[in-house]
């Protein structure tokens, strides 16, 4: 049973502002991740590729098809799960790095780290170490830990947003553009990651741009182009 599986999967989106248009974007969505793979969509802006990853995590609603997710030894279809059943899932199953932090203000970058692993039942003294060790990991000066991200640069807010996402471990991981921001040593930090967390059995689905860490992380590239129904 792969950890994940799409399985023609569509989705077109309903402009409710503008008088129901309809606007087609993905139609048979269908490829799958094993357990230790990484598998990275590729294509041109605007074909789908950030919505295949919003569609995974339940917070798009897939009009047709499967979403089946290896959860212990079932495996529930997403797309038509109630509610509740796909929060559980998120909280065991689904790890997902969006592209950019949401602010939070006031709250510490320690603490913002710190969040998941809390919520997830982890001590908070343990909690807290595990988030420090990683923001170090992500050269995060330390200066910075105590302060609330929202006037970091783009880039010290991408390595909070890395380092909030990666720290707890799910058996499915969604990276949307994990590098964009990223100067070469940190890039190479997130490659080392990718690659352990394949190593211990995680499947991933990543996009990414820079070719290099493509080729460094990816298993299989699966074309969106060939499912876009855009113009
Ligand atoms: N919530 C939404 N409502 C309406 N249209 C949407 C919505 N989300 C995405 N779209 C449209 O779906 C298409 C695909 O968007 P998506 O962000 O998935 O593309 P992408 O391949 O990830 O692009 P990029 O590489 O530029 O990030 C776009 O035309 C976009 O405008």
């Amino acid at each position: 049973m792969p950890a994940l599986e799409l399985k023609d999967v569509t989705k077109t989106f309903v402009m409710h502002l503008q008088g129901s248009l309809k606007l087609p974007v993905l139609n048979d969505v269908s490829f799958k991740a094993e357990a230790g793979q990484c598998v990275v969509l590729t294509g041109p802006s605007g074909t789908g590729k950030s919505s295949i990853l919003k569609l995974i995590y339940g917070n798009y609603r897939c009009d047709e098809g499967a979403i089946l997710v290896r959860d212990g030894e079932t495996q529930v279809d997403l797309a038509t799960a109630a509610p509740r059943r796909i929060l559980a899932v998120r909280q065991r199953a689904l790890g997902y790095v969006t592209q950019f932090l949401r602010a939070v203000p006031r709250v510490s970058a320690l603490d913002i780290v710190a969040e998941p692993l809390i919520a997830r039942g982890v001590a908070r003294d343990d909690a807290t170490a595990r988030a420090a060790a990683m923001l170090k990991r992500f050269n995060v000066p330390e200066r910075l830990w105590s302060l609330p991200p929202a006037t970091f640069s783009g880039g010290e807010q991408q390595r909070i947003n890395l380092a909030r996402g990666l720290l707890p471990e799910h058996p499915i991981l969604l990276l949307d553009e994990p590098t964009a921001s990223l100067d070469a040593k940190n890039r190479a930090v997130v490659v080392d990651i990718v690659r352990e967390r394949k190593a211990r059995g995680t499947a991933i689905v990543a996009i990414v741009h820079d070719e290099q860490v493509r080729d460094d992380i990816a298993d299989v590239a699966v074309d969106v182009t060939r499912f876009a129904t855009a113009a």
